[in-house]
C-alpha cells in the first residue's frame, strides 16, 4: 500500500482517537513511514483530533529534520526511533488516554505484567490468555534524545512489541500498516481499562 493511501488511513486514525477522548488538549501525535528514510507526522502543537494530511510534515528518520522548516511532533525522535529499530514498523500512534496514564504511574516497576484477558489476542502473535504481557514503563522525560536512548536500550536487551508506557504520560504503539496500529492501539486501551477496574475492584 503507498503511504499516500497510508497518510489518508492515519487521518482517519487520529479522528477515531479524538472521538475516543485519547487525544485530550493536542496531546499526542501521530504518523506512517514513506519509506526507509522518510515518515510523515503530525505538525506540533495541533488538535490530533481535527487534523488533515496537511498537518502531516515528511520527515528523515535518520536524522529527525523536516525539509519543510516547518515543527513535527515534539517527540518526533520516539516515532523514528520505532522506525530505525523496527523495520516492519510503518505507522506509530501516541495517546494521552487516563488509563495509560495513571496505570503507568501505579505501576513502580519497569514493566507492567498483563495476563488472564482473552483480549491480549487483539496483539499480533499472542494466541493465549495464558501468556503473561510485558508492557515496558519509561520513565518521562522532556530530553526526547535522552528518553529514545533508554528505549532504544531496552530494546537492545528485551523483546519490545507493540509499545511501550512513558510513566504520567501515555502510550506509544505500532504496528505494520495504520489498521494494525489501531488494533493495538485498542486492544492494548481495553487491557489498561480492565486493568485498572480489577485493581479498584480489588481493593474494597
Ligand atoms: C499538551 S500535550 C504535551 C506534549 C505531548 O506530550 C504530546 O503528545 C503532543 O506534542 P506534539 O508536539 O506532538 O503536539
Ligand atoms: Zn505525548
Amino acid at each position: 500500500m503507498t503511504h499516500h493511501l497510508q497518510l489518508t488511513q492515519l487521518v482517519d486514525a487520529c479522528r477515531w482517537i479524538g472521538a475516543k477522548g485519547w487525544a485530550p488538549a493536542t496531546g499526542g501525535n501521530m504518523s506512517v513511514r514513506q519509506d526507509d528514510a522518510l515518515c510523515w507526522l503530525s505538525e506540533s502543537g495541533k488538535d490530533k483530533g481535527s487534523l488533515t494530511t496537511d498537518d502531516f510534515l515528511q520527515v528523515e528518520i535518520a536524522t529527525n529534520r523536516a525539509p519543510s522548516g516547518r515543527k513535527p511532533s515534539a517527540e518526533t525522535g520516539l516515532h523514528t526511533l520505532i522506525y530505525r529499530l523496527f523495520p516492519q514498523a510503518n505507522a506509530v500512534l501516541h495517546v494521552h488516554t487516563v488509563n495509560a496514564t495513571v496505570l503507568s504511574r501505579l505501576t513502580k516497576t519497569p514493566e507492567l505484567s498483563i495476563s488472564g484477558f482473552e483480549m491480549q489476542k487483539s496483539l499480533s502473535g499472542q494466541t493465549t490468555h495464558l501468556d503473561t504481557l510485558t508492557i515496558p514503563v519509561f520513565d518521562n522525560d522532556q530530553d526526547i534524545d535522552a528518553l529514545a536512548s533508554r528505549i532504544a536500550h531496552y530494546a537492545q536487551e528485551r523483546p519490545l512489541n507493540y509499545g511501550f508506557l512513558l510513566r504520567g504520560h501515555g502510550l506509544t504503539c505500532w504496528g505494520r500498516d495504520v489498521a494494525e496500529a489501531r488494533r493495538h492501539l485498542e486492544g492494548l486501551e481495553f487491557l489498561f481499562e480492565c486493568e485498572m477496574r480489577l485493581r479498584q475492584l480489588e481493593r474494597l
